[in-house]
């Protein structure tokens, strides 16, 4: 399937309000590159990481959107997302998608959260140095779907299950993983001692990708992938939801159900200024409700009321 990609040049200044803006229309994946590079096999491509900034004072931000949007729509999406950017020296072209998967794959390297919480993308080992023994290792590929552990708010979920486990809160629980995307934190959920995860996502490349991974890291047995339409109407220990804040607000019902009394929530793709929102709306169903800041971005926890 053929995606539409656009690419902007930018200074590194304006870089964050750029990327945001993309992300926040529905941007697939967004990555930078050195505009200076030669040629483009030579580019260095660079997707920020947690607590990285690119180096580069002029760079070439590229983004990738479904096939089959409409650049117009697009153009003037981006322009209602954020007014003040210039979006007048984008341009746009079809590619296909291994070549996106490639240039992701090529430049992701291990990350590790927490305290031993390591995504390993599925050609690489874990580096050396590393607690093998301790670790908790997903190997992953995240294909076309979000989530590889390089965005913030993947960082913050990730750190989260880290500490549920630390604090002995995983070990043998059940996980839901609302907007699985690639599956990468159910999977991080079953790595850490949890028993089972159920991933729920609207986009059916991301149940693909969630089935996929839970194949290479060998519980297939353990998570399964469900649209939101067919997601057994079950109860969790453990709830993880990481889309945007308007989903968070508008599914709240939802998601609040989907936690057992006493059990823990967190909740990210909310930028910074939208949680306090986002905590009026389960304030309701939720105790110690909690904002943590990574970037621009911030994660809520809380704890169902009994
Ligand atoms: C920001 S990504 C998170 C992926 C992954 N869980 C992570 O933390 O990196 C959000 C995911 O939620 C899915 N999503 C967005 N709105 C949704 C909704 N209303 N119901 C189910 N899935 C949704 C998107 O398709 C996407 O895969």
């Amino acid at each position: 399937m053929p995606f539409l990609e656009l690419t902007l040049p930018c200074t590194e200044a304006q870089q964050p309000r750029y990327e945001r803006a993309l992300e926040n229309v529905g941007a697939l994946a967004v990555t930078l590159a050195d505009q200076h590079a030669d040629a483009p096999d030579e580019q260095a491509i660079f997707e920020p990481g947690v607590g990285e900034q690119p180096l580069w004072n002029e760079m070439q931000l590229t983004a990738l959107f479904e096939g089959g949007t409409s650049p117009e729509l697009l153009l003037y999406a981006l322009d209602a997302a954020d007014e003040g950017l210039d979006w007048s020296r984008a341009s746009f072209r079809e590619v296909e998608d291994q070549d996106w998967e490639r240039a992701w794959m090529d430049q992701y390297e291990p990350l590790r959260f927490g305290r031993r919480t390591w995504i390993v993308p599925w050609n690489h080992e874990l580096p050396e140095g590393a607690d093998a023994d301790d670790a908790a290792v997903v190997r992953l590929d995240p294909g076309l779907a979000f989530g590889s552990g390089t965005h913030p708010t993947t960082a913050l979920c990730l750190a989260w299950l880290d500490e549920m486990a630390d604090e002995g809160a995983l070990a043998g629980q059940r996980v839901l993983d609302f907007g699985c995307g690639s599956g990468i934190l159910a999977l991080a959920a079953l790595k850490l001692g949890a028993a089972q995860a159920i991933g729920v996502d609207n986009d059916p490349q991301a149940l693909t990708a969630t089935d996929d991974n839970a194949q290479r890291n060998g519980v297939a047995d353990q998570l399964v992938a469900y649209s939101p339409e067919t997601e057994p109407a079950d109860a969790y220990p453990v709830v993880v939801a990481n889309i945007l804040a308007s989903a968070l607000i508008a599914l709240a019902d939802t998601l609040s159900a989907r936690v057992v009394p006493g059990g823990r929530i967190a909740m990210s793709g909310i930028l910074a200024g939208q949680e306090d929102e986002v905590i009026e709306r389960y304030r309701a169903d939720f105790d110690d409700l909690r904002a943590e800041r990574m970037e621009d971005w911030m994660r809520v926890t809380g704890v169902r009321r009994r």
